[in-house]
């Protein structure tokens, strides 16, 4: 999918970025939460949904409380509807609970 193509799906996706790393175009998403473990329950809720879909984001949960989802199709070296479909899916998930108030959600 190209850079164009991708920009074209965002508005189905709000609260996600469109990145090229390096030439691999990503979807990326970033939230704070209470604490480490709830980090972790956090993931958990979107591995569920990654394996229902067969799809997988990369997950990253650094300083403590900072988790950065990125979604990409690792065959194609870059965005398929795949790839918006899972984002919009963990849109979908109520998290609120695992989420620093005051965090603005990016
Ligand atoms: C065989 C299986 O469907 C593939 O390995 C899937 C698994 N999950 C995947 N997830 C992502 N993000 N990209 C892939 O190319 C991918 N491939």
């Amino acid at each position: 999918m190209t850079e164009e193509a991708a920009s074209e799906f965002m508005s189905k996706v709000p609260g996600w970025k469109l990145e090229n790393e390096g030439g691999t175009l990503k979807l990326n998403r970033s939230w704070k939460v209470k604490s480490f473990t709830k980090g972790l329950d956090f993931f958990q809720a979107v591995a569920e949904v990654a394996e229902a879909e067969g799809h997988h984001p990369d997950l990253h949960l650094v300083g403590w409380n900072n988790v950065k989802i990125d979604i990409w199709t690792h065959a194609v070296g870059g965005l398929t509807e795949n790839d918006f479909i899972l984002a919009a899916k963990i849109n979908m998930l109520d998290l609120q609970h695992l989420l620093r108030r005051k965090a603005t959600v990016v």
